[in-house]
């Protein structure tokens, strides 16, 4: 039975808390998205003025071209009036019935919040809040004829992409140097399970680097972010507040010869997922235990750099492309470049197989409905997924091991509310846990957390370490199928 948020075992998250994350959220981070979304379309709008005088007066083109124009004026002044709205702590407005999924399910959950008082930007749950306000700004190009296939994120995530090259060659030298001791990782239990962490951190931290939360952050920042390899990793190894590595590795272990079939609900596009793909590929290349690989995408524009379904069909061309990915970034020297396209051409050819797939049909336009990707994108927590998604409920049933990606996914699972911090993780997914086994990787950037011992956090406090935000401190929690 969905839980209404007036149940919840302890009280979400939200911005009347001044000192917590989500009131700097309201205040700071979402102003600037925004911001960012008015500018992007005000680009596109200059471009079809300057564009304007060559077409023929009254022609279809030009009238195409003013009406896009026009449109894209509308979500403007949309935007703005909700920045607006937002800093003065109006009410939410009802999502427009506008053809996609959840309008309603959104507005359900709105009445709700009014009738606790609860449905303005500085008093609605965070969680509900941030999801609604991309649902909201989905809403507000759908309502368009041009602006439909909009991602309004798209730019900033190809660039951060184009980026990442030199974390992404060094990766690639990894890999390809794991190919020479292919038979013998497969046969050595212990040189794999370190391989096997080596490559859960690389996975783990290739969250840190998210669109939306790095807002003020330099090119450099991020390259540091991206720092891969094994010193960095041992010296992140302390940030683990709580490490089930060696219980999700004994686990996948005792799965030998059973075509195990991993899930990755994936989380954001560009390095992140090139992360997933790296440590899916060692797990179907390098271990004897999994056979097939499905991947989750987000059907709309989420949370800025989540992937959806042609972030993720364009990443492998993007990784074959020598103009996207210049060779002479390969720091390591040409072999670099073999490198990738040897391990890409791989990841090609299992997608073509059927060893890797997207949970989606891949040309998935954005916002289209599909029974086993609308559900990310809900305004509910994971507690709900059974109700409100059966057939998907259904195929994780069938997976081996359910991997969720990042903040949000986490924020998800354990419904972003106050827990005490020494809550066992099995407790704060609820009815989730324990159906399919479950591991979620997740760098800290919101105030939720659970199964890390009090002192750990009382001391991290006490330091003054904003620990639960600041993205350098991570968690990986496994929880197995119950028996
Ligand atoms: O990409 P991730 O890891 O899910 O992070 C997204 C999270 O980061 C934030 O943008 C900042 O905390 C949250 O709003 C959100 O939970």
């Amino acid at each position: 039975m969905v839980i209404r948020i007036s149940e919840y075992p302890y009280p979400p998250y939200d911005p009347t808390d001044k000192s917590g994350f989500s009131y700097d959220t309201v205040v700071k981070r979402w102003p600037i998205i925004l911001t960012g979304i008015i500018d992007t379309i005000y680009r596109i709008d200059h471009d079809i003025s300057v564009s304007l005088p060559s077409l023929t007066a009254g022609s279809t083109e030009e009238t195409q071209a003013q009406t896009k124009f026009a449109e894209g004026k509308a979500i403007i002044e949309k935007i703005s009036q909700l920045k607006y709205d937002m800093a003065r702590d109006r009410p939410l407005e009802c999502i427009p019935a506008d053809g996609e999924v959840y309008a309603d399910e959104y507005n359900e959950v709105l009445n709700q919040l009014a009738e606790q008082k609860h449905n303005t930007w500085f008093t609605a749950p965070w969680l509900y809040a941030e999801c609604y306000l991309y649902r909201l700004l989905r809403s507000f190009v759908t309502q368009t004829v041009h602006w439909k296939s909009f991602d309004p994120f798209y730019a900033q995530k190809e660039e951060t992409f184009r980026g990442s090259s030199k974390a992404i060659y060094q990766l690639a030298t990894t890999i390809h140097e794991l190919d020479a001791e292919k038979q013998s990782i497969r046969d050595d239990r212990g040189k794999l399970a370190i391989l096997f962490k080596e490559m859960i951190q690389m996975c783990l931290w290739g969250n840190a680097t998210d669109l939306s939360l790095l807002t003020h952050m330099s090119h450099d920042d991020i390259a540091h972010l991206q720092t891969v390899g094994k010193e960095a990793q041992a010296a992140r190894l302390e940030f683990i507040l709580k490490d089930d590595q060696d219980k999700v590795i004994s686990y996948l272990e005792s799965l030998k010869d059973k075509d195990a079939r991993v899930d990755f609900v994936l989380d954001n596009a560009g390095f992140e997922l090139f992360t997933d793909f790296v440590f899916a590929d060692f797990l179907v290349t390098y271990t004897p235990y999994v056979k097939k690989v499905v991947f989750h995408p987000k059907l709309i524009p989420w949370f800025v750099s989540d992937v959806t379904p042609s972030d993720f069909k364009s990443t492998i061309p993007s990784l074959f492309s020598e103009s996207f990915f210049n060779p002479s970034n390969a720091s390591g020297g040409p072999q670099q470049h073999e490198y990738l396209q040897k391990m890409v051409t791989r990841w090609q050819s299992y997608l073509d197989s059927g060893v890797f797939t997207l949970a989606v049909p891949v040309d998935t336009e954005l916002g289209q409905s599909h029974p086993k990707g609308d559900f990310w994108t809900g305004p509910w927590p994971y507690w709900d997924l059974q109700e409100k998604a059966p057939e998907l409920w259904e195929d994780l049933r069938g997976s081996s091991l359910v991997v969720f990606k990042g903040d949000l996914n986490y924020r998800k699972l354990t419904g972003d509310i106050k827990w005490p911090v020494t809550t066992p993780f099995e407790t704060a997914v609820g009815s989730f846990g324990g159906v399919f086994p479950i591991l979620s990787l997740r760098t800290n950037k919101a105030d939720v957390v659970v199964d890390v011992p009090q002192e750990v956090a009382d001391k991290l406090d006490a330091a003054g370490e904003k620990w639960r935000v600041n993205g350098k401190y991570a968690l990986v929690s496994f929880l197995p199928r119950r028996a």
